[in-house]
Parts: C-alpha cells; structure tokens; sequence
C-alpha cells in the first residue's frame, strides 16, 4: 500500500495522509494537489516520521489528484523551511507557501499571446491608428504594454487587431534567460579586494557551507569583490542569489551587473507582474536562472542548483518580515547555506552588532575592506551643535550646513540631506483650539504630505483631504504643521537658495524600479543639486559628484523606547555619511544635533567605530540583550479592547516560571490602536541557554482565545511598538 504523508498549504489544517494512485511519483518534495472536500489544495509530499500526524486507516486514504509538473522541492529547503517554522514559532505551512509563492508556476509550462505589426494597413486610416503603427515599429508584446508603448487605448490596438494589422504570436511564457558571461568585463581588483575576493571565490569552489561577514567601509568597493565568486559560480553552473534591502536600490545594481556580466539577473520582487514571476520561478526551479537578485522573499525559492547567497547591507533592518511569517532574511540566509553547503556572504560598511559578534566568536569569517576604492579619502565630519546655532524660526538648518550647501552650488557639486521623515510635517493642528489630526485606525498622527495635498497615516495608509477649517472648533484657515519632513526640508532649501534644482528621495517619489532608475540617471548628468531623502538614500547609490552630506537631526532616531536605537542612529549616520566623497572630491559630513556629545553622535564625529561598537556591545551584555541574551515579543491583538485586554491577561496570567527568562507585561503597545486592532504587548528575555521557542509553544498552545483575538510570536524581534 503506497502512502504518503502531506504538508498542505493551510496553516488551519495539519499534515494529511493520501494513497498514491497507480503510476504516480510522489517522493518527498513532490508537489501534489491534494483532494480536501469537494476542493483541491496544493500539498508536498514529506517525510512522514518528520510530520507527526494522525494516523488514518488505509481504507479511509483518499487518492492524490496529480503531481505537479515541477522538480520537487528539495531535501535542504525542505529542513529550511521546517528550521524557520520551528524558530519562528510560525505554521509550516506558511513558511511553505513562501517557498510555492507562484501559483501559475506550479501548473506547468504556457504560451502567452504577443502581437506586432504584420506590414498591412487597416481600410480606415485614423490619427490614433496612425500614431500607433508608428510607434509599434519593431515591438512584439501583449495588448496591453503595446498600448502602453504607443501611448493610446487597448481599444485602438483591439481595432488593429481585427483588421489584422496587428498579427498575434504564440510565446513560451517561461521562455529562458540570456546567460550571464563571468568573464564579459573583468575589473582590475585592489590588492584587497582580490585577496577577499580569493577568499570567497574558494569557498564557492569548495561547496562547503561557510558564512562570511565581509566587513568593509562604505565606498570600499564590496560589490565589484563580491561578483568574483558570483563569476565563479556561474563558472561551475551554479545558481546564485544576492538579495537586497530595498527596490529603489536594484537599479543602480543592475547596471553594474550587466556591466560586468554582460546581461541582466533575474528579478525577484513583490511588485512583479504575475507573468514575469511564473518566468522567474520556473526558471529558478528548472535552474535556467542564473543570479537571482531580490528582496527577502527570494529566500525561500526552490533552486534547483544553489551555489552562493550573498546578502548585501547585511544590517538593513527591513531584511525583517514584520507581518506573516515573522523571519529575518539576513539569519534565515545563513541557515540556507547551512542546509545548501554553501558559502554566505553577508556584506555591509555597518554590520549588525549580533554579526560581528559572530564573526568575534569565529562562527562567520571575517573579510575586512578598510579602505575606500581608487584611494578616494573617507569624507570628514563635524557635528553642528543645534543649541548653540539656533535656525530661525520655522527653519530647521543651521547656517554652516546652509553655507556648506551654498559652497557646492557654486562649485557645481552636490549636497544630501538626510531626515528620516516622509511627508512635510509629522504632526499638524489648529492654532485655535489645538485640535491635532489623528488617524481613526491607529494610535497616530496623520502626516501632511503637501506635494500630493493630503494627511496620511503612515501605518494603515488612511488618507484624507486636508479640511478648509478644523473639524472641532470649524475655525477656517487655521491649520498649522508641526515638525519637519522631508517636503519641509525641500522647501526650506528652495526658499534660501533659490537657484538650487532639489529633488525629494522617498519611497513615495521613488516608488518604483523606473522611478528609481530615472532617479539615478538625474543625479548622475548633474540635473539635480540637492537631494533631501530619507533612508531609502543613505546606502548603496555612488553618485561621485556629491560631496556634502548634511544630517537634519541626528537624535531623531534616539528618541523612543527602541532598543537598538544607538546601533541603528550609527548605522543610519554612517550610511549616509558614506554617500559624501566617493570618488576623487573630498567630502564633508555636517551633523545636526542637540546632544553633540552623546556617545553615539561622539563616535560617529570622531569615526571610533570600534569604539561605539565595543561600548554597546558592553551594554548588550549588561542588559542580556541579543546577541548574549534572547528576546522575543509576543503582540496580542483585537477589534476590541476588551477583548485584547483580556486575552493579553490571560497570557501574562498563565505565564511560566524560569530563573533564566524575565517576561514583562502584558502593557498597551506603543502602538496601542493599529489597523482598526488594540494591542497589547509581553516582552520576554531570556538567557541563550532556555530552550525558548519550545517554551513559547507549550505556554501558547495550552490557551485559547475568542475568535476575533489573533496572538502573534516575534522572536528576535526589531519592532517594538
Ligand atoms: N576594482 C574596481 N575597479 C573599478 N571600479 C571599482 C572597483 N571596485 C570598486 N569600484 C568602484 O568604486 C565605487 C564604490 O564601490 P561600491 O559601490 O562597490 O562600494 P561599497 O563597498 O558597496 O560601498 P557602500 O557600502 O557605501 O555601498 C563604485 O563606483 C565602483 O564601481
Ligand atoms: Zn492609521
């Protein structure tokens, strides 16, 4: 009797036994659809004795419907996956999904219908059809990126089609890649970085597992050493992925990728099309994908022939998810290694305290670059002492940062300034009755965003129209904005320096790879002189003609309860310090602060960058803090209040006893009210020898809530409002 047990992807449900019909391979991996019902959900056949499960009489086992026309998924991603659902406190289930997370994929190959011109002319000849003809000259794509290209309705194209001027042709959805050349345009490497680069490219020949913290300044030229090994793997017919922070940031990657390979990697994002994604995955399952570059979610992917992870900005805290499966890509990429036998690479100018910790205890090998490339000089920096240089009224910079500003207009050079706050004020509120604008799905403020004239939350996205007069005492025109943005920031440039072009570098201008791309292509002709951004600049972008960096307020990130908040104000600063100065023109690095002398804005003047990081490192170890403690948050949630409350109580009250874990709360969120949910938090810290997640099941799992209650684990977590 052939059986086999199953993981469905229904985090409701556990594993399910199925017969294996006559002729049908289900090994281990295999992707299945599963009857469930009168449904069919997709499965993966797993090893039984590793997914406990009831035990169903054989003449009970219903029989699989198909296997799915894909490789199977391997046995490393397999242990991947069973490793970060155990970790994460998450369903297995919902960590495999990430994994299948193309569902056009999984049914095999298809064609797509593409047209083009097909020489004739329609009987009526109109302005739009003329226009269209024109513009379509040697393009062959969908109906819809045609009308797109010519710029006129799909409706004209539909027209064109009847009359047979357009002529459809048959595609393969999952036609294969152009191949990357790892010897198209080799670079000269330093000394120091060909001799890191020997390191790495070693370890992808050898495919053991070994993970790398290449540490190396910014400007150090980590990427130009990082593609040798990528060279190297693509040498040996192995895949490699490489993930990034963010999109805005892929553009500027991929030209350098194709510079130095010859074509573009594979892309893999949350904002691609569906056709593009069954394409990439295919191709990743089937091996055709080369180098994968993405964001976290490429993680999970099933290649077929991994050879390198590289993870790039290593420390970027958006590397963790924050909703669903709650994982850190940058710790859940080195587990892939693990399981791979591979080399990880996780490169960065400001690494994680928790990496070089590892890198202290010899479990990552440490790779320094410590000078910056092509002798370029690391830029100086100053701190402005905002007590002392008071800006004016409603001004937010300091006179020296405006000279500084001036200076590089006059000399044609550029200047960036860094404020990590979209919008133009985080807070605005009547002058009359001191009415301030909240968000009704959040615990707060709404943001005036003046270039798009609306008040947005930036946690649920509620957006509204900036009212005439205040909706409480309905005095008109009395509305006023409290704080700076970005915007704000931008304005107040363009009022004392007129002649100045500045640009505005969100996620809200920057919002997509073109975007991104025009972005860099502005700077990079000299289009723009200054540039007001929030993190989304302050790393990865090499524009050589920007030689001032001015930080808006440095203790802007200090505020609040969060725990990492001196690593990240040091990180964040010395990213975009790192910005100034990167090719032949010297740069400068003006910071804005009250608290010159707190230690982290002491550091960053100063550069004792072992300095900051020995002393917080001593305050991690004094507050059993990670990497030497453990934390992990549990966020219970509700419509109602009453009900979150209570379930959070009942938490706290069940909570268990450990000599080596201190569990605090349950305590209202930070962010009390979000997305229409009150929250309730328990922070637990615990000594790294507790067996912490087996702890957090056992405790979570004997309780059960209202159904409009839902209690999420957070282990290792970097939110904590
Ligand atoms: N061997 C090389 N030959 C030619 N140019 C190089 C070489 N190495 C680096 N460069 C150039 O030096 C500049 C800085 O390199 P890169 O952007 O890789 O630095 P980085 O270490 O990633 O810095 P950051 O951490 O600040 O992003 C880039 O313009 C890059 O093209
Ligand atoms: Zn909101």
């Amino acid at each position: 009797m052939n059986r086999v047990r199953c993981l469905v992807l229904n985090a409701a449900l556990g594993p399910l036994d199925y017969r294996v019909p006559e002729g049908m391979v289900a090994e281990p991996g295999q992707v299945v659809e599963c009857p469930l019902g009168p449904r069919t959900v997709v499965g993966i056949v797993w090893e039984a004795e590793r997914l406990p499960g009831a035990e169903v009489p054989a003449e009970k086992l219903r029989p699989l419907r198909a296997a799915m026309p894909i490789p199977p998924l391997s046995a490393a991603l397999r242990r991947l996956i069973e490793w970060t659902a155990d970790y994460y406190c998450a369903p297995l289930a919902s960590v495999a999904r990430m994994a299948l997370s193309s569902g056009g994929a999984l049914r095999g190959p298809a064609t797509m219908t593409e047209y083009r011109l097909s020489g004739g002319m329609p009987e009526r000849m109109t302005a739009q059809r003329e226009a269209a003809i024109e513009a379509l000259e040697g393009e062959q794509a969908t109906v819809r990126e045609l009308a797109g290209i010519a710029g006129v309705s799909e409706a004209v194209l539909r027209g064109l089609v009847s009359h047979g001027v357009l002529e459809p042709v048959g595609v393969d959805c999952d036609r294969p890649y152009p191949r990357a050349a790892p010897d198209h345009a080799q670079p000269d490497l330093s000394a120091e970085q060909q001799a890191a680069a020997d390191i790495f490219t070693d370890a992808v020949r050898a495919k053991r597992f070994a993970p790398f913290l290449l540490d190396g300044v910014t400007g150090s030229g980590k990427t130009e050493t990082y593609f040798e090994p990528i060279a190297e793997a693509l040498r040996l017919g192995r895949q490699v992925l490489v993930l990034l922070p963010e999109i805005a940031l892929t553009e500027a990657f991929l030209t350098r990728f194709e510079e130095r390979f010859g074509t573009a990697p594979v892309l893999w994002h949350s904002a691609l099309k569906s056709t593009e994604r069954r394409r990439a995955w295919r191709a990743i399952a089937e091996g055709g994908a080369q180098v994968v570059v993405g964001a976290r979610s490429a993680l999970f992917l099933p290649y077929a022939k991994l050879g390198l992870v590289v993870v790039d900005e290593a420390h970027e805290v958006s590397f963790k998810q924050d909703d669903g499966v709650r994982y850190n890509a940058r710790d859940v990429a080195v587990m892939r290694g693990h399981f791979e036998r591979i080399p990880v690479v996780l490169a960065s100018a400001t690494p994680a305290l928790e990496s070089l910790a590892m890198a202290e205890n010899g479990t990552y090998t440490r790779v320094e670059l410590p000078r910056r490339f092509g002798g370029a000089q690391m830029p100086s920096i100053t701190t402005i002492d905002l007590t002392q240089e008071k800006p004016g009224r409603g001004a937010w910079l300091a006179e020296p940062l405006i000279a500084a500003i001036a200076e590089r207009l006059e000399r044609g050079e550029q200047s960036l300034l860094f404020l990590n706050r979209r919008g133009y004020a985080p807070l605005t509120l009547c002058r009359n009755c001191g009415f301030r604008f909240k968000c009704p799905n959040c615990s707060a403020w709404l943001v005036e965003h003046r270039f798009s004239s609306r008040l947005a939350c930036h946690h649920c996205g509620h957006e509204t129209a900036p009212p005439p007069t205040c909706p409480e005492c309905g005095e008109p025109d009395c509305l006023v904005a409290c704080g700076p943005g970005v915007e704000r920031i931008a304005d107040e440039v363009a009022d004392r320096l007129p002649e100045a072009r500045v640009f505005v570098a969100t996620s809200d201008t920057l919002n997509s790879p073109g975007r991104a791309a025009q972005f860099v292509a502005q700077v990079e002709s000299g289009a723009i002189d200054v540039i007001v951004g929030t993190q989304l600049v302050t790393k990865g972008f090499h524009f050589p003609e920007l030689t001032l960096v001015g930080v808006v307020d440095a203790d802007l990130g200090l505020e609040g309860g969060d725990l990492r908040a001196a690593e990240r104000t040091y990180q964040q600063v010395a990213q975009v310090a790192g910005r100034a100065g990167r090719a032949s023109k010297p740069g400068e690095v003006l910071i804005q602060t009250r608290h010159p002398d707190a230690p982290v804005i002491a550091a960053l003047a100063s550069g004792d960058r072992d300095g900051f990081y020995e002393a917080e490192t001593e305050a991690r170890r004094m507050a059993g803090a990670p990497p030497f403690g453990r934390w992990a948050a549990i966020i219970v949630s509700s419509e109602e209040e009453d009900e979150a409350r209570e379930a959070a109580n009942r938490i706290g009250a069940a909570r268990p006893r450990h000599d080596d874990m201190a569990i605090y709360g349950p305590a209202p969120a930070p962010l009390s009210l979000l997305r229409g949910r009150y929250r309730y938090r328990l922070l637990i810290n615990a000594k790294r020898s507790v067996e912490l997640q087996a702890i957090l099941r056992r405790w979570l799992g004997a309780l059960h809530h209202t159904a409009g209650v839902r209690v999420n684990v957070d282990v290792d977590p970097y939110s904590f409002v």
